[in-house]
């Protein structure tokens, strides 16, 4: 069943065009993930789904409702991890979950169970009396998650709850993710790491100004790239690599020079290996090290927008 149903969806700010004819559908217990360099739409895409922010123009229904005509029906069974920490700083870690929990109308001891719970899955259960004040940023991210998902939402939508954090918190959240989908959560993530959007979504929507460029499972975005074998190898002899030679080769498409290491991207159905070896051997390279490299989301960005997905 579809959880998120977005058609032909457009926001303008001025004249900048922050989102142009989005369509998605999100499917219930996945984590969906949306994948971005800054500035691509994010943000802006979770707030319109979060009902932050309202959309210009298009169609968007969360649990086959019209966001605009049942938004308090919606907003019940849904749960926002926003990317700017929000708690209350002088307030404990119990007292913040719930402050959230009862905005839901939980009270007494089901207010509490579900305080106790939430702060459980994320961590936080011995510094629960503890101000948020004192707390390390991956704890504060924690406690950010805790306060989101305290109502246990069918629906929740985070956006980069991983920003400048260490890496054990950032371990500690993908994991509690990954919990709650196995809890049968449906999750949209948004992130512009790629290694994360690889590792817990089951789909990555590619989003590049304000359009989503490519859209399905890691393998699929992986296939869409034409240059599909990626060869790595290592040098002694950089100087003695000639880029000619090799784009001359049957199928070698493009030559990338890093340090001592080559990548070579060929056409996939194209089999060339015998031939660059000799044209490195011969040139008096001095291979070290050669494998095939496995294509990752970097890779499929790169191809479709020429661009780095990072800054
Ligand atoms: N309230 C606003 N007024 C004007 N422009 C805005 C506003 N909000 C966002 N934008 C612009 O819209 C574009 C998309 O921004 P958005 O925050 O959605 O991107 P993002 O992918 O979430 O990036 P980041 O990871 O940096 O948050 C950017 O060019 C941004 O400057």
């Amino acid at each position: 069943m579809k959880i998120v149903e977005v058609k032909g969806l457009y926001k303008n700010f001025k004249e900048l065009i922050a989102l142009k004819n989005i369509n998605l559908s999100v499917e219930e217990g996945e984590i969906f993930g949306l994948l971005g360099p800054n500035g691509a739409g994010k943000t802006t895409l979770i707030n319109i789904l979060s009902m932050v922010k309202r959309k210009d123009l298009g169609e968007v229904k969360i649990m086959s409702k019209d966001i605009e005509k049942a938004s308090m029906e919606i907003k019940s069974k849904l749960g926002v991890v926003p990317q700017e920490i929000a708690i209350f700083e002088e307030l404990s870690a119990y007292e913040n979950v719930s402050f959230f929990g009862s905005l839901y109308g939980f009270k007494g001891k089901e207010l509490n169970d579900k305080v106790n719970q939430a702060l459980k899955f994320v961590g936080l259960e011995d510094r629960m009396k503890d101000k948020s004040k004192h707390f390390s940023g991956g704890m504060k991210r924690r406690l950010n998650i805790a306060c989101g998902i305290v109502h246990e939402p069918k629906l929740v939508i985070m956006d980069e709850p991983t920003v400048g954090i260490d890496p054990q918190s950032r371990n500690y959240i993908l994991e509690s993710i990954k919990a709650l989908k196995a809890k049968g959560t449906t999750i949209i993530y948004t992130t512009h790491y790629m290694e994360e959007a690889e590792s817990i979504c089951d789909r990555i929507a590619i989003i590049d100004r304000g359009d989503i460029i490519a859209l399905g499972t890691k393998e699929m975005l992986a296939n869409l790239i034409e240059e599909c074998s990626t060869l790595q190898v290592t040098v002694r002899e950089i100087s003695k690599v000639e880029e000619a030679k090799l784009l001359v080769v049957k199928g070698v498409e493009r030559v990338q020079f890093e340090g001592n290491v080559l990548t070579i991207y060929s056409r996939r159905e194209v089999t060339n290996l015998d031939q660059i070896i000799a044209v490195l051997i011969q040139g008096g390279a001095e291979l070290t090290d050669i494998h095939m490299k496995e294509l990752n989301l970097e890779d499929v960005f790169l191809n479709l927008t020429g661009r780095a997905l990072r800054d």
